[in-house]
């Protein structure tokens, strides 16, 4: 039976430090954090998603500005929002939240985003400095830079000797994590959707992690005996059981056969997603103290 990781504890210790951070900075330098996260569109997850992530700001005691586009926002438009954040000397992290609308391209707009105010850390700048091994100047993407402190909890600083597994190779998730667990000495395998025999590949995993985006695609019998699996998918599936219409959240991984075989594992919701929203209030009080030239804190 494996121990099941809680991320609305990790990410609540998270939290109280990025709260006393922001205090401190505000006491020492009379600076308040800002985060600015825009949205286009009526998406009704990505409005949920927005929504805690505004409130959790708040909480933190930052200022916190949400910018709700209309669906028909133009390129142009949304560039010109983004080059006014950018200019904002009160806004330290800005978050587009993807994906955009079919017409628009993410590319450019995540491009244009000053590097040291792309809290997402998906600039090539900061994709870069990761990819080269520097974790300490950029920027990281919230959700590996979560789902590794949560490795870490499990297997410690160091990972030298043990064999990481991840599957999907997006640059929004696969890739830095991958690079992360690269950092931490881990023996890394990136698995995709060309990879032969998923199954036997995740078979010699000490560390699972899946952000496939495939409901509970990764059984138990893919899961090394005493595995650390960490579970990013978040999919919203029907569920009857529920009641006629009603849905509920599950991963990537099917927690009932994988939490048998695994020595840790994180259930969705409430493991790698918790901690996705403290990490982007990590970030932005980074980026809040490299701004005013302090030495920021560590996560
Ligand atoms: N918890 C959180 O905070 C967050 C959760 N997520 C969730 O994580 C999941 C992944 O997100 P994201 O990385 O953005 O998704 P993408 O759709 O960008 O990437 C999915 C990856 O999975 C791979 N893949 C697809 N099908 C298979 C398959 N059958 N076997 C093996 N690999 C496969 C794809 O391979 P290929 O490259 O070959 O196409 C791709 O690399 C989603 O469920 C998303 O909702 C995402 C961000 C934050
Ligand atoms: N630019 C950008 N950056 C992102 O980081 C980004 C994005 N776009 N688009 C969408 C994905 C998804 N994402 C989640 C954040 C929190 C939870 C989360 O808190 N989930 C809760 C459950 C929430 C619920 O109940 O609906 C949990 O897992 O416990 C989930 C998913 C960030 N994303």
């Amino acid at each position: 039976m494996a121990s099941v990781i809680n991320g609305t504890e990790a990410a609540a210790a998270v939290i109280e430090k990025v709260k006393s951070s922001a205090q401190a900075l505000e006491a020492e330098a009379g600076v308040v954090t800002g985060l600015a996260v825009v949205i286009v569109g009526t998406d009704p997850a990505s409005q949920a998603y927005v929504g805690s992530k505004s409130k959790m700001a708040k909480d933190c005691g930052f200022k916190s500005v949400q910018h709700s586009l209309p669906e028909e926002t133009t390129q142009q438009e949304l560039l010109a929002l983004v080059a006014q954040l950018n200019a904002d000397t009160s806004i330290h992290g800005i978050l587009v939240q993807l994906p955009l609308p079919k017409h628009l391209d993410s590319e450019p707009v995540i491009q244009s985003i000053l590097p040291e105010k792309d809290v997402d850390g998906l600039h090539v700048v900061n994709a870069g400095k990761l990819a080269t091994g520097d974790i300490d100047t950029g920027l990281i993407s919230c959700t590996p830079a979560g789902a590794l402190i949560l490795v870490r909890n499990v297997r410690g600083e160091d990972l030298s000797g043990l064999s990481a597994v991840v599957i999907g190779r997006s640059n929004l998730f696969g890739k830095p994590m991958g690079q992360l667990l690269l950092s931490r000495n881990a023996t890394v395998t990136m698995a995709h959707s060309r990879t032969k025999d998923l199954a036997k590949v995740c078979a010699g995993a000490d560390i699972l992690v899946a952000a496939v985006g495939r409901p509970e695609m990764v059984k138990g019998d893919w899961v090394k005996p005493g595995a650390t699996v960490i579970d990013v998918g978040i999919n919203r599936v029907a569920a009857p059981e529920k009641g006629e219409g009603k849905h509920k959240l599950v991963g990537d991984c099917d927690f009932a056969s994988c939490e048998p075989v695994a020595g840790a594992i994180t259930p969705v919701p409430k493991g790698v997603g918790p901690m996705t929203i403290a990490m982007l209030m990590a970030n932005t009080v980074i980026a809040a103290y490299r701004k005013a030239g302090k030495t920021a804190p560590k996560f």
